[in-house]
């Protein structure tokens, strides 16, 4: 009997990605039907809101309130992360997803893993494929260079990311080191850059929780006991997955009317940091009218903006204003003549903490519309029921009676 080799039932169990760069139409597999399930508006209509962090004298707690409460997602800028730091991560991702597709597949998600290289989670949700591949780092990115391509010292990731190399296409024809001390003059790694991208990430998350706290009614007080009790306070080192990077990219796309980047949902996170660089795909649903009989919503562009973050409201961060702020359902759409990479800072409570509607959001009249869930919890409910996954874990009328 002929034993599969350990690489063929990894590329078997993930179905070998396309191979974008040399396809000349959008294969059946790949072609979606519904992208214009709701209409794209112009460019002239609605903008998703732009927030200065750094213009303390403005009521910026207020423009947080407005633009969680309609849109669910805004863009920020004045956050102070250097705009070097995340022209590196670019080159980083960029380094990452040229590799040769059998370098990447060696990185390939294991079925019950979170980290590695593979379509995205949802992939199984839909019929047709996407127009993108991704890789997610759960933990520490120098573990990952260990485990990830265990015949690599963790430093060879130097040479996707080589500040000599401007064209990240070029880079998988360079010459593999045999070891680290051939390292070239440039001294920092991929992993290098996504730690520091990491650390920067978290504190700026910290402080988007700590406002967004306060922008519900919290004081600054509350904010921080909130913030000490479970997500984003001591803790979190302990409770281990507490973010998750993902690095998505979307190759150019011969017919991008009837291929999908990255099909419409809304994030399994507290708040989602995502950087785009400076190619346009984010479309976020802005729901128009909502008074229970007529509801019609349209996807807007998030236009990219230098420098600028965008923000979206995830769900745990719903469960935790009590259906205050809304998570944004978003999509990714591709392009003809640009590949598109993005960088998804995704962030969750400690393992072990529940989130929950937080008490003072709770009253006589309006009782807690969640039930307390943990994040692989209510990661594991998303994974079965996708879209249906927030209102199963709504309390029923009888149990929030009962509390
Ligand atoms: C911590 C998370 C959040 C996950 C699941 C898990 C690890 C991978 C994340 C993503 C990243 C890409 C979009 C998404 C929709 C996907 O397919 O995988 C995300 C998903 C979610 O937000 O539900
Ligand atoms: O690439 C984008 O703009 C969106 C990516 C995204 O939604 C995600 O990674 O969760
Ligand atoms: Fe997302």
């Amino acid at each position: 009997m002929i034993m599969p080799t350990a690489s063929e039932l990894i590329s078997h169990h993930h179905a070998h990605p396309l191979d974008f760069e040399s396809v000349r139409e959008v294969p059946d597999s790949h072609a979606w039907p519904d992208l214009h399930d709701h209409p794209t508006a112009s460019a002239q209509g609605a903008v998703v809101p732009v927030i200065d962090l750094s213009a303390t004298a403005t009521n910026v707690l207020e423009q947080l309130a407005r633009a969680c409460e309609s849109w669910g997602a805004f863009q920020v800028t004045g956050h102070g992360v250097p705009p070097g730091l995340l022209r590196r991560v670019e080159v980083a991702a960029r380094g990452l997803f040229a590799l040769p597709t059998n370098r990447k597949l060696e990185a390939a998600r294991p079925a019950d893993g979170v980290s590695g290289y593979g379509r995205a989670r949802i992939s199984c949700f839909f019929p047709k494929l996407m127009w993108s591949e991704g890789f997610t780092i759960a933990g520490s990115p120098l573990d990952h260079a260990r485990t990830l391509w265990p015949d690599d010292d963790p430093l060879a990731f130097w040479y996707v990311y080589d500040a000599r190399v401007p064209t990240p296409h070029a880079l998988h024809h360079l010459p593999r080191p045999s070891n680290a001390a051939e390292k070239p003059c440039c001294d920092t790694t991929c992993s290098d850059v996504i730690e520091e991208y990491k650390e920067e990430m978290k504190q700026l998350a910290r402080k988007l929780m700590r406002m967004m706290l306060m922008s519900l009614g919290l004081t600054e007080v509350e904010a921080e006991a909130e913030a000490e009790t479970g997500w984003i306070g001591p803790r979190d080192e302990a409770g281990g997955m507490s973010a998750v990077l993902q690095m998505n990219s979307y190759p150019v796309c011969p017919d991008p009317d009837r291929a999908m980047g990255m099909a419409a949902h809304t994030d399994s996170t507290l708040l989602t940091l995502l950087f785009q660089s400076n190619t346009s795909g984010l479309q976020v649903l802005q729901v128009v009218g909502d008074n229970g009989r007529d509801r019609t919503a349209r996807w807007v562009t998030v236009p990219p903006m230098p420098g600028a973050l965008i923000v979206n409201v995830g769900d745990l961060f719903q469960i935790l204003s009590n259906g205050r702020y809304r998570s944004v359902v978003h999509r990714a759409v591709v392009n003809r003549s640009s590949h598109r990479v993005s960088v998804a800072y995704m962030c969750g409570p400690p393992a072990a903490s529940k989130v929950e509607p937080i008490g003072k959001l709770v009253g006589p009249g309006c009782g807690p519309v969640y039930r307390p869930v943990t994040w692989p919890e209510y990661l594991s409910v998303k994974g079965k029921l996708f879209d249906k996954a927030l209102a199963s874990v709504m309390r029923t009328q009888a149990s929030s009676e009962h509390t």
